[in-house]
Parts: C-alpha cells; sequence; structure tokens
C-alpha cells in the first residue's frame, strides 16, 4: 500500500492542487520504458564515470560509491556525527554513505539502512530491503527502531528518472516528504537530518518546512555532487521539540 497521507495533506495545506494531480499521475501511472540499446549519450556517461577522480578515489579507498564524498563533505564541515550516534540511511543502496557512516562511529552507535534494491551486507550495518513508500515498510523499520530515538536521518533517496520533469519532480518530492514524516517521528529533539533534494516545483515550500521544524536549514552542493545534476542537499540542524 503506497503511503499518499502525509503528501497529499501537506500539499493540501499549502493549496496546491495541481501538486496533487502531478503526483497522482506520477505515482499511478507506470512508466515502463524499454531499455535502449546503447547510445551516445550511454557511453558519454561511461566515458565520464570512468574518468570521474570520485570513482576513481572510491575505488582506491574500497568505498561501495563516489556518494560518500558527498556526505563525507556535508557533514564533516558541521561535525554532525559522534560515536555511539543512531543513524538511519533511506535509499541506502549500493551501501557508500552506510560504510563511510559505519566507519566514523568505528564499533559504537547503529547504522539502519533502507533500500528498493538489494545491497550485500556490511558489516555494522542493519539492513531493511523494502520500498519507503509502502507502510508494513515502514512499520518493519519502526520495529528495527524498537523506539530507540535517531540522532540523524540521512535521505540520499532519489526514484528512477525518466528524464521528464514533471513525472520526476513529484516522484522525488513524494519521497521527501515521506522522509521528512519520518524525521518528524522519530529524531530526538536537536537530532539532525539531511537529504537530497531536487530543485523544481515544491522545492521552496519543502525548505519553508524544514526551517518550521529544524533551527538551522542550509542548501549545499557539495564538491562531488555533478554540475549537471539538479540534486541539492538540504542539511537541517536542530529538531525543535515544536514546530514554529
Ligand atoms: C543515489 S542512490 C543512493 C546512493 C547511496 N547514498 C550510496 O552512498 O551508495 C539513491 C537510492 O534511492 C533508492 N530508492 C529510490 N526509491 C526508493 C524507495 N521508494 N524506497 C527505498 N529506496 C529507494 C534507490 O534504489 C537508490 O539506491
Amino acid at each position: 500500500m503506497v503511503r499518499l497521507g502525509a503528501v497529499k495533506r501537506t500539499f493540501r495545506e499549502r493549496g496546491e492542487a495541481q501538486g496533487i494531480m502531478r503526483l497522482r499521475a506520477a505515482f499511478f501511472r507506470r512508466v515502463h520504458t524499454p531499455m535502449p540499446t546503447r547510445s551516445k549519450s550511454s557511453h558519454r556517461w561511461l566515458k565520464e564515470h570512468f574518468s570521474d577522480p570520485y570513482v576513481k578515489k572510491a575505488k582506491a579507498e574500497g568505498l561501495r560509491s563516489r556518494a560518500a564524498y558527498k556526505l563525507e563533505e556535508l557533514v564533516e564541515r558541521d561535525r554532525l556525527l559522534k560515536p555511539g550516534m543512531v543513524v538511519v540511511d533511506l535509499g541506502a543502496a549500493p551501501g557508500g554513505w552506510s560504510q563511510w557512516v559505519r566507519q566514523e562511529l568505528g564499533d559504537r552507535g547503529r547504522v539502519i539502512a533502507l533500500d528498493i534494491l538489494a545491497m550485500p551486507p556490511l558489516a555494522g550495518v542493519e539492513f531493511l530491503h523494502g520500498d519507503f513508500r509502502e507502510d508494513d515498510v515502514l512499520s518493519q523499520l519502526e520495529a528495527m527502531l524498537g523506539g530507540q530515538p535517531v540522532d540523524l536521518v540521512l535521505s540520499d533517496m532519489a526514484p528512477n528518472m525518466s528524464g521528464v520533469d514533471s513525472v520526476d519532480l513529484p516522484r522525488a518530492m513524494y519521497l521527501s516528504e515521506l522522509a521528512m514524516d519520518f524525521a518528524d517521528k522519530h529524531l530526538r529533539v536537536g537530532g539532525n537530518f539531511l537529504i537530497k533534494l531536487f530543485q523544481g516545483v515544491g522545492f521552496d515550500e519543502y525548505v519553508k518546512e524544514l526551517r518550521r521544524r529544524y533551527d538551522k536549514v542550509v542548501i549545499r552542493k557539495p564538491a562531488a555532487s555533478r554540475k549537471r545534476s539538479p540534486e541539492v542537499y538540504a542539511l537541517a540542524q536542530g529538531r525543535r521539540a515544536a514546530m514554529k
């Protein structure tokens, strides 16, 4: 069962009827695009990927993805990770962020990772394989937490991109809304939330919502994030006891 409640509610509150229509269209229309034969652009992507310094560095350092360097830059600047913390990593596969967080926490604390895709095990990382949009997956994640408050919620979730903004952006925003809801329920007061966002429809409203909930919100584009990617990261620090 797909969780639409949270998103419908916030869009309604903001009087964005069009947002609801776009969400409906995006989530209930399954877009099955046949795999194209390898195109010029995929050749370009492969060339770019293998000459990318972060890909080379990740390989040399035994990290599962170049994405780990984005997290390193985002989190180290504010020294957000401390031994003993409970960290939830949403959209964790192939595991670069979880792996890096585990290294930083040493052998204390918990790292709970979730992804719709399977992920080979990582020592010291508890992994839940499932779709975060589904109620029973959320319940399983909550059962894993067992009522333990979370210190840091990370979300690098991104839907499969079709290249059509009117489809992709509402899908991405839906995941972001669910992640915010999760942080609302499970982050301890004073805790931090880091989330990947795509600039476009709903972005400003989302950041405004973060500002109601957290003492400090900054938008960052780490050096390892590809320039042509519309992704940015919102780092929300200091979960308030009550919303503004
Ligand atoms: C950019 S990747 C994450 C990379 C990861 N941070 C790392 O360091 O390796 C985005 C992830 O979001 C996941 N994702 C997308 N939709 C999801 C959903 N509905 N539930 C759970 N994970 C999802 C994708 O499967 C993908 O692995």
